[in-house]
């Protein structure tokens, strides 16, 4: 199992090119279900995640070829894939696969929308809570599905086919927001989304489903409409760029020092990250090529910042964010509302020497002049971020296992911050 070796106390600066993103990417594969023509695919990052899914999607018929390599001065150029789902030979997405991948359960709606039914594995991904479908299989309930759950598995079926219903959130979910679109594209009449999710990876769907030739409108909005079609068609489509691995970065160089430009991120696709960390007294300035994040000697200023939904500060920061805040100038508290368990990384930060207590959904965090680096335990996607940033600020080394979690959602992730000036290297072991 590969490891990561973090040396602390070296500044950032230089260029960091952000990859497509893993939260667009995955969705957009998925949506390939929904036609026999090719949806091609660009900028599709080189990830655990969409390897995984490629896997799942070629058992259910999906024929793929994946071009496009590095090319010049060590910029990540994407890959193009071409997916061609000709006919559905496999309505089942099995408990081996789908546990592994939170996302790859969203396979259910193609499949009912396009084949009328689907038998797809509850689904695992990180180990952050408790993660229900309550919601998904609502959504497909209101389009006339029906669903029961066998043996671990939900069940689904349309032998009437879907049609256009009003279906109302109780909570906003990204998944459930991406089920409704994909299975209302090609239901019967009309369909309104209400509470839906407003995430840059939702108006990225629906961007390529009316490509597909879909009839969306309002996704970015709490409320959409979908108007249902017979088929949709082929597309082309370039994956947008990752606003998470964009604001782990600008974490990281506010965390040491430096100056960063992150080359191709939307800076309105993660501002409040954005202003949370000018609050802090990082400089940041964004144009059309990116967004440049400068921390010139000033101190790290405490913040008390919660997550909730786009366009809020995203929970899938959270952990980067509480550890620039365990070298703040002072005492800060980080809510979670999103999800129940999602401070694994509180325990490893401590580590380091950071002090954070636990008070029901939030952590208080007590700056401290230094860490120290120590060995430490990759427990989830994000939270490995956060020892990477804790890491790369410490003094010493720091040794992280279970780096799989990384892998899942960082593209080159040592490349891009040695390029930078970090002393970081991936140790394999075991050949
Ligand atoms: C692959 C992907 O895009 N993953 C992202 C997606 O996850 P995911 O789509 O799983 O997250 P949701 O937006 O659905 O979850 C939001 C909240 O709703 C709850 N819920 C969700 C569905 C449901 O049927 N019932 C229910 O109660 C969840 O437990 C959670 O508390 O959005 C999350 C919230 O921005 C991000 O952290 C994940 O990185
Ligand atoms: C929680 C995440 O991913 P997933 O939903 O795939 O578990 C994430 O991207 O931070």
């Amino acid at each position: 199992m590969d490891r990561i070796r973090i040396v602390g106390g070296k500044t950032l600066n230089g260029t960091i090119p952000i990859s497509g993103a893993k939260n667009a990417a995955l969705p957009l594969m998925i949506a390939s279900l929904l036609t026999d023509r090719t949806v091609t695919l660009e900028n599709l990052p080189r990830l655990a995640d969409v390897s995984l899914l490629v896997r799942i999607l070629s058992n259910q018929g999906v024929d793929y070829s994946i071009d496009g390599r590095r090319h010049g001065e060590g910029r990540e150029a994407g890959q193009t894939v071409h997916m061609t789902a000709r006919e559905i030979v496999d309505t089942t997405a099995p408990y081996e696969l789908v546990s592994r991948m939170r996302a790859s359960f969203w396979v259910i709606a193609p499949l009912l929308a396009r084949s009328g039914q689907a038998r797809v594995s509850l689904p695992g991904g990180c180990a952050i809570g408790t993660r229900p479908v309550d919601l998904l299989l609502m959504a497909l309930e209101r389009l006339g599905g029906e669903i029961e759950i066998e043996g671990g598995y939900a069940v689904a079926k349309a032998p009437k086919g879907l049609r256009g219903a009003e279906i109302t959130f109780p909570k906003v979910t990204v998944g459930g927001t991406h089920v409704a679109l994909m299975a209302a594209a090609l239901a019967e009449g009309t369909t309104v989304l209400h509470n839906a999710a407003r995430e840059p990876e939702v108006v990225d769907l629906a961007e390529l489903l009316n490509k597909m030739g879909a009839k969306i409108s309002g996704a970015g909005q709490s409320t959409i409409e979908i108007v249902g079609v017979a088929r949709l068609n082929g597309a082309k489509h370039r994956v947008l760029p990752d606003r998470i691995e964009a604001g782990t970065y600008a974490m990281a160089a506010a965390m040491t020092g430096g100056e960063v430009f992150l080359d191709g991120a939307r800076a309105q696709d993660f501002q409040a990250a954005l202003d949370a960390l000018a609050q802090c007294g990082v400089q940041i300035e964004s144009n059309d090529e990116g967004v440049r994040v400068a921390r010139n000697g000033g101190p790290i200023l405490p913040l008390d910042v919660a997550t909730a939904p786009f366009p809020a500060f995203p929970t899938d920061l959270q952990a980067q964010f509480m550890a620039l805040m365990t070298r703040a100038k002072g005492v800060s508290r980080i809510t979670e509302t999103i999800f129940e368990n999602r401070f694994m990384h509180v325990q490893e930060l401590a580590r380091f020497g950071a002090h954070i207590r636990l008070e029901g959904d939030s952590a208080i965090v007590e700056g401290v002049p230094a860490l120290k680096g120590a060995p430490v335990m990759a427990t989830d996607l994000r939270a490995s971020a956060s020892l990477v940033i804790a890491a790369l600020a410490a003094e010493g080394e720091t040794m992280i296992q279970r780096v799989y979690h990384l892998d899942r959602g960082f593209e080159a992730l040592e490349r891009k911050l040695s390029l930078c000036g970090a002393e970081i290297e991936r140790i394999s072991v075991g050949g």
